[in-house]
Order: C-alpha cells, then structure tokens, then sequence
C-alpha cells in the first residue's frame, strides 16, 4: 500500500493549478495531478524509515581506523518551500569493537533521511546520530555540502552558493588533527 494519500494531492495539485490562474482540464495538464502524486511517493519515500535499521549489518572486522565514504549525492526538499536542495554528503566514522558496518548501507542512511522533507542541518546530525547510537564507534564525523534550489531560482538567487553543515561525535570533536585530516581527505581529489 501506498505511503502517500494520492487522492488527497491530486485534489491539493489541482487547486494550486487554478489558483494560479491555469486551466487544469487543459490537455497538457490533465494528468499533472496523478504525475505529482507519484512522484512525491517517490520522492519522499523515507517518510516511515528509521536509518538506524540500515546498521543491523556489521561485520565483526577490527578495524578501529577511519573509514569514509564520501561524495554520496543526494537530492531533499526543502522544508520550508518544498523545492530541491541536493548535494554530496561524506560520511566519516572510526569502528569500535569490530563494528563495522556494509559501506552502501551508509549511502542507504542518507537515502532515509533525505527522502521526507529536510533541513540541511538535520540531515547531517540524523545521519550522525544514527551512527553513534547503533555501531557506537570511537567518532563519527558527517559533512553535508548542498545547493538550495530555494536560493538560487527564487527568492535571494543566488545560483553556485554552496551550503557546508557537519556534524562531529566521539574522537572527532575532540582531536582538531583528526577532523582536519578526514576534511582534506573529503577534498583530496577536488579540482
Ligand atoms: N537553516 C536552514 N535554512 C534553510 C534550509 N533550507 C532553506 N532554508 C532557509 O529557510 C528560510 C525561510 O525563511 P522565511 O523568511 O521564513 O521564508 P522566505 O520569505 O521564503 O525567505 P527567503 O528565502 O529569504 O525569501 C530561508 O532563509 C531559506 O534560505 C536549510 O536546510 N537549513
Ligand atoms: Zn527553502
């Protein structure tokens, strides 16, 4: 069963289209309404996934050095215009206790997160969090860098402004060479 009402945004998609002054029963629009409902299932398809679930696979590999993964691309919605922000987000943790957990489940957290309306700060503490609380690793460092389409094709348009948000825990907040080291990582292979 669908997640999403989609009687409910086809009725919502045809108002704002009258209220903007189109014709809803013009052919080109006919089925924009049952199009915007799918895609919002698709687009917030995280809406009821924990992230935290995507940790349940952990290998037992004593590897207590740093791991990244980094430049995850991303699309959200901005939750105060419901218009697209997008980027790369990294992802950074140091395992403890043999808690290392499959490297794509860590781009399936941020699909989780991302999937459901979003602030750019929220995504990169839910993704720490997640992380401390269900692999308990010695750090986590998550760096989020995005475009807020809300900034570039309305409002103060400014197209190319890049948004930076981290999130730090454990031996990252506390080591100043650590972080530094993961951050020219995350940009080593840059132009
Ligand atoms: N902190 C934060 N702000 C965001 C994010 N996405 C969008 N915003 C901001 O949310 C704010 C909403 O401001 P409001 O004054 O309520 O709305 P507005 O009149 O549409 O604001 P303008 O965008 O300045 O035209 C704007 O400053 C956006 O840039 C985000 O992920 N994090
Ligand atoms: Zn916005």
């Amino acid at each position: 069963m669908s997640h999403v009402d989609h009687e409910k945004i086809q009725t919502a998609v045809t108002m704002i289209l009258e209220a903007i002054g189109e014709d809803p029963g013009r052919e080109g629009l006919l089925d924009t309404p049952k199009r915007v409902a799918r895609m919002y299932e698709e687009v917030f398809s995280g809406m009821n996934e924990d992230p935290k679930e995507h940790f349940a696979t952990v290998f037992g590999e004593d590897h207590e050095e740093l791991v990244l993964v980094k430049d995850i691309p991303f699309y959200s919605m901005c939750e105060h215009h419901l218009v697209p922000f997008f980027g790369h987000a990294h992802i950074g943790y140091i395992p403890k206790g043999g808690k290392v957990t499959g490297l794509s489940k860590l781009a399936r957290a941020v699909e989780a997160v991302t999937s459901r309306p979003q602030l750019q700060e929220r995504i990169t503490s839910t993704v720490a969090d997640s992380i401390v609380e269900t692999l308990e690793p010695l750090g986590v460092i998550v760096v989020v860098e995005a475009e807020h389409m809300c900034m570039t094709m309305r409002g103060v348009k400014k197209p190319g402004s890049q948004t930076v948000t981290s999130a730090v825990r454990g031996a990252f907040s506390r080591n100043e060479a650590a972080r530094a080291e993961v951050m020219s990582l995350i940009h080593s292979s840059r132009a």
